[in-house]
């Protein structure tokens, strides 16, 4: 299995929405580098452990649980990725939601491979954003919570999110150029190979999520586009 740090692409599956088990299969043997399984809202348990046993049972694939409800959590998991939102205005979002879970699955956490993300939500129609009361950050913002993410939190992962549009390639630029150890992971709004190659040039790790359920094609091709880059 790759590295964490050598991972360029992974698909987001979300556990609310359905998918057929051709179009499953199509994305585990895709060549991706792992599959998060996460999203903001009407995650259950269930929906969770459907999409875990479908891949388990017959890929290889990594597969990444990104919790975002205390309740889905479940052994099984290869990773578990947990956001902390620090453009949210709310210290839950950041850090008392993430510490009441840490005191409960402590134990667990021993024995569990746990990330923790800095997650930046730039796209103020996103659910994310609206659910975790985001402020909008300018440019500078976003480069000094690049800069709290790896020199005061060391955080493995800097995610500059912008679910559901397509981002500022500039921006994602000068992030990464503040960044020296902290990996950085773009998602949002990825639908072509180009746009693909585009944000690859400067995030470590691009993640394509919604265009699965839009233009599965499409979405296929942006793992090519990626290899090598
Ligand atoms: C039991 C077991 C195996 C334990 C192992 C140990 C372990 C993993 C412990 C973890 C402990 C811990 C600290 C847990 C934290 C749990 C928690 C509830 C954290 C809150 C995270 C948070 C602030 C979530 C808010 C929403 C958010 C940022 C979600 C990220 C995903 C995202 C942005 C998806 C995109 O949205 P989507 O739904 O796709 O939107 P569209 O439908 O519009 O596309
Ligand atoms: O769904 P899209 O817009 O591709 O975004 C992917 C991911 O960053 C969502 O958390
Ligand atoms: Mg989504």
């Amino acid at each position: 299995m790759k590295n964490i740090n050598e991972w360029h692409h992974i698909f987001k599956l979300d556990p609310a929405k359905e998918i057929s088990d051709e179009h499953l299969d199509q994305i585990c043997e895709s060549g991706t580098d792992a599959i998060i399984v996460g999203g903001t809202d009407n995650v259950t348990l269930d929906g969770v452990l459907d999409l875990l046993s479908r891949i388990r049972r017959n890929h290889m694939v990594p597969v990444v649980l990104e919790v975002s409800e205390e309740e889905t959590l479940t052994p099984g998991f290869d990773y578990y990725f947990v956001p902390m939102v620090l453009n949210s205005k709310e210290k839950k979002y950041m850090m008392d939601i993430q510490h009441k879970a840490i005191k409960e699955f402590i134990d667990m956490m021993e024995f569990a491979e746990v990330y923790f993300e800095g997650y930046c939500i730039l796209n103020e129609d996103a659910k994310a954003f609206q659910y975790t009361n985001c402020v909008m950050p300018d440019l500078d913002d976003v480069k000094a919570y690049a800069y709290m993410a790896e020199k005061v939190f060391h955080l493995p992962f800097f995610y500059v999110e912008y679910s559901g549009t397509y981002g500022d390639p500039t921006l994602v630029k000068e992030v990464k150029e503040e960044l020296q150890n902290t990996q950085l992971l773009y998602g949002g709004g990825i639908e072509t190979s180009t746009q693909a190659k585009e944000m690859k040039k400067y995030a470590d790790t691009i993640i394509v999520g919604n265009s699965i359920y839009t233009n599965i094609k499409e979405a296929l091709k942006t793992v090519e586009a990626v290899k090598g880059n």
